[in-house]
């Protein structure tokens, strides 16, 4: 049977036929509006601690494509910012779209960018990611925008292992990677109360969206878009469009870390 993509018959449109949460009352991405967002003195600055050698390997799901990382000590963590407690690190992925017009799910101001990174992280309150994903504080995703502009140094080891990932299920190691490397110099930030943007779209995300966008060239852009959605020996379908388009409001509010 077909599970869900990002195609005509299985896409965003249709996630709901499996996942009733789509409709859900905190469902992510949403459309940032800055002038609605609420500055709160009272959020902590975002800390993020990794270590290098946490980072293990490197995967095309049929989604997206992940770096996993090990997540069985508090050696890459984000404290701070709007949550309590310890997160750990558990992968990093991103969307993109077809072309330089599109690809990431929020926008700001109805204003979308080519790509949008996620760093995913779970609270250590729970025995493990799988559990704290279904409870409503369980994870901490860090969202980064990618805008074109010169080619980004920083993404030349993730890009360069993606030669290696082309087709669904293929993994390789990726070991000795800082993804601290990828993120913008201010960590000022908007945070709502949301979900995973993929099915099952459990409502446990608390969203920490960064205000400064990183760089990415076009013509690594390109190298994304050389990705497959289908596994070897299918007809390939390029991976891109991988996003989720913005959802209802439904009353939340967005604060910002930031004047
Ligand atoms: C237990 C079921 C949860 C599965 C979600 N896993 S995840 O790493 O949080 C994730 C987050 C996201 S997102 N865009 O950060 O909500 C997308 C995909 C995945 C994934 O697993 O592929
Ligand atoms: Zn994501």
């Amino acid at each position: 049977s077909h599970g869900w993509g990002y195609g005509p018959s299985n896409g965003p449109e249709k996630w709901g036929q499996d996942f009733p949460l789509a409709d859900g009352p905190r469902q992510s991405p949403i459309n940032i509006v800055p002038k609605e967002a609420q500055y709160d003195s009272t959020l902590k600055s975002l800390k993020l601690k990794y270590d290098p050698s946490n980072a293990k390997g490197i995967l095309n799901n049929g989604h997206s494509f992940q770096v996993d990382f090990e997540d069985d000590a508090n050696s890459s963590t984000l404290t701070g910012g709007p949550v309590s407690g310890t997160y750990r690190l558990k992968q990093f992925h991103f969307h993109w779209g077809a072309s330089d017009d599109r690809g990431s799910e929020h926008t700001v101001n109805g204003i979308k960018f080519p790509c949008e990174l996620h760093l995913v992280h779970w609270n250590t309150k729970y025995p493990s990611f799988g559990e704290a994903a279904s409870q409503p504080d369980g994870l901490a995703v860090v969202g980064v925008f990618l805008k074109i502009g010169a080619a980004n140094p920083r993404l030349q080891k993730v890009l360069d292992a993606l030669d290696s990932i082309k087709t669904k299920g293929k993994q390789t190691v990726f070991a000795d990677f800082d993804p601290k490397t990828l993120l913008p110099g201010s960590l000022d930030f908007w945070t709502y109360d949301g979900s995973l943007t993929t099915p099952p779209l459990l409502e446990s995300v608390s969203w920490i969206v960064l205000k400064e966008p990183i760089s990415v060239s076009s013509a690594q852009m390109a190298r994304f878009r050389g990705l497959l959605f289908t596994g070897e020996g299918e007809a390939p379908c390029c991976m891109v469009d991988n996003y989720r388009p913005p959802q209802p409001l439904k009353g939340r509010q967005v604060r910002a870390s930031f004047k």
